[in-house]
């Protein structure tokens, strides 16, 4: 039979379910290729993160907005060469509709904004957690898929917005208990390169795609980003230009050389201003080799790095003004970030400072015979609807079980159902942390 079916017994040319187990052994346990797995333990410590990412959120009295994984592919067709979009997780749906997972949040969010365009209050600060994806061939053994954090500002053209944005990343970074000694964020803003091209007069259709090749600078041997750029058409008296310009290093050698009414240099000096009025200053870094490697970044661009050079880079970001345009809305000026839960765990776990969330419940219930657990069930329910987190041992245990898994679960109490505190209308409640033993009445608890 095709489907390697078994015929059951007695069945005559049916196709049955074909027999698991016995006969074709265990199945494939296994998350799929380049995915992850979240057991309990696990999904403690995502939790703990997510945690931080929408603490932070909230205290930026930002709103939380999500949208579907499954996106049409046309959200995500550029044409710039990005990794992100080479790499879509892209497929034909049983429509024949052309179909992605995404490889990020921010086109989604400007679909939602272009949903409501002329109705949405601006400023709108959102923030989401979402699973994002790439489809890479398994060579390189990368994951396929992560969470990301994003925080968005739409409807603010000043660095106001990324001044925030950067507030609540740093204060992210110090809540986790990382410093500015462990972690930068290297600053600055495509204008500078915007500029440069212009010095040289190069044809603008070409930007977003010399930003893609310049954001591989700390990547790529300095020829291989020559040879790119010479591909797409640079003339190399612009590629070596636009080299030297990555390699300024302070503020007043970019005015040098690009002049006192540099939008550049006048939007970095007054984000660095504001940054000091925060008190983060010392966590940023004026980078102008950052570019970042999405197509659609028009300004500001930033992204977080440890110091030691190990990691790639915890989180990046930046302005993106044009973005609506391309979708054919009116543009509304829109900056974010997005902060991967891979980079950062690598680092918290080599800083020795990521937290290990243990099981947790505040009390465990225990029949001390089978005959008490409906007056057992009925304890838990009164603790439960108190707000207590309350585990009910299901089986028939002893107590010495109990203390065992009360244990094992972190609880702070043990609550004994006994046939005679019962006939006295209480229970037994041990407390596991002051390990002292009261008898208490049921109504007291
Ligand atoms: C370190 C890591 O897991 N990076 C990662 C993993 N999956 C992705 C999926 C889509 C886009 C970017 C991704 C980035």
């Amino acid at each position: 039979v095709a489907t390697g079916a078994v015929q059951a017994e007695g069945s005559v040319g049916k196709i049955t379910e074909p027999m698991r187990g016995s006969l074709k052994g265990l199945i494939d346990t296994q998350a799929p290729r380049g995915t992850r797995d979240f057991p309990p333990e696990e999904l403690r410590l995502r939790n703990w993160l997510f945690g931080e990412f929408a603490t932070v959120s909230r205290l930026f009295g930002f709103e939380q907005w999500d949208a579907p994984v499954l996106e049409s592919e046309e959200l995500f067709v550029r044409k710039a060469g990005e990794e992100i979009t080479d790499q879509l997780y892209n497929f034909e749906d049983k429509g024949q509709r052309k179909m992605a997972l995404r490889p990020e949040l921010t086109p989604s969010l400007a679909r939602l904004v272009l949903q409501r365009q002329k109705t949405l209050p601006l400023p709108a600060k959102w923030w989401a957690i979402g699973q994002c994806w790439r489809y890479e061939r398994m060579t390189r053994g990368r994951r396929r898929e992560h969470y990301q954090w994003n925080m968005d500002i739409i409807g603010v053209a000043g660095v106001e917005a990324e001044a925030e944005l950067l507030a609540a990343i740093t204060l992210f970074f110090e809540r986790v208990g990382l410093s500015s000694k462990d972690v930068g964020i290297k600053v600055s803003s495509r204008k500078v390169l915007q500029s440069v091209l212009e010095q040289y007069n190069l044809p603008s259709d070409l930007f977003a795609k010399v930003c893609i090749i310049v954001d591989k600078i700390e990547k790529l041997p300095r020829e291989q980003i020559e040879k790119e750029l010479d591909a797409i058409g640079v003339p190399t008296e612009t590629v070596q230009g636009v080299l030297s310009a990555m390699s300024i290093r302070s503020l007043e050698e970019l005015e040098k050389l690009l002049g006192p009414n540099s939008e550049a240099v006048s939007d970095l000096k007054h984000l660095f201003n504001l940054a000091s009025g925060y008190g983060y200053s010392d966590w940023l870094v004026f980078d102008p080799s950052v570019v970042r490697g999405l197509a659609y970044y028009t300004g500001t661009v930033f992204e977080g790095f440890d110091r030691e050079g190990k990691l790639r880079a915890i989180c990046g970001g930046g302005r993106y003004d044009r973005l609506l345009g391309t979708f054919g809305g009116d543009d509304l000026p829109c900056t974010g970030f997005g902060f991967g839960d891979a980079v950062i765990v690598e680092l918290l776990k080599d800083k020795g400072i990521l937290p290990e969330p243990k099981q947790k419940v505040d009390d465990l219930v225990l029949a001390m015979d089978e005959s008490l657990r409906p007056q057992a069930s009925g304890i838990a329910s009164k603790l439960r609807k108190s707000g207590r987190s309350v585990e009910l041992v299901l089986e028939n245990k002893k107590m010495k079980w109990a203390f065992k898994h009360a244990e094992k679960c972190h609880a702070d109490r043990l609550v004994l159902v006994g046939a005679e505190e019962w006939s006295r209308g209480c229970v037994s409640v041990k407390d596991l942390l002051k390990r002292e033993q009261l008898e208490v009445p049921v109504n007291d608890l």
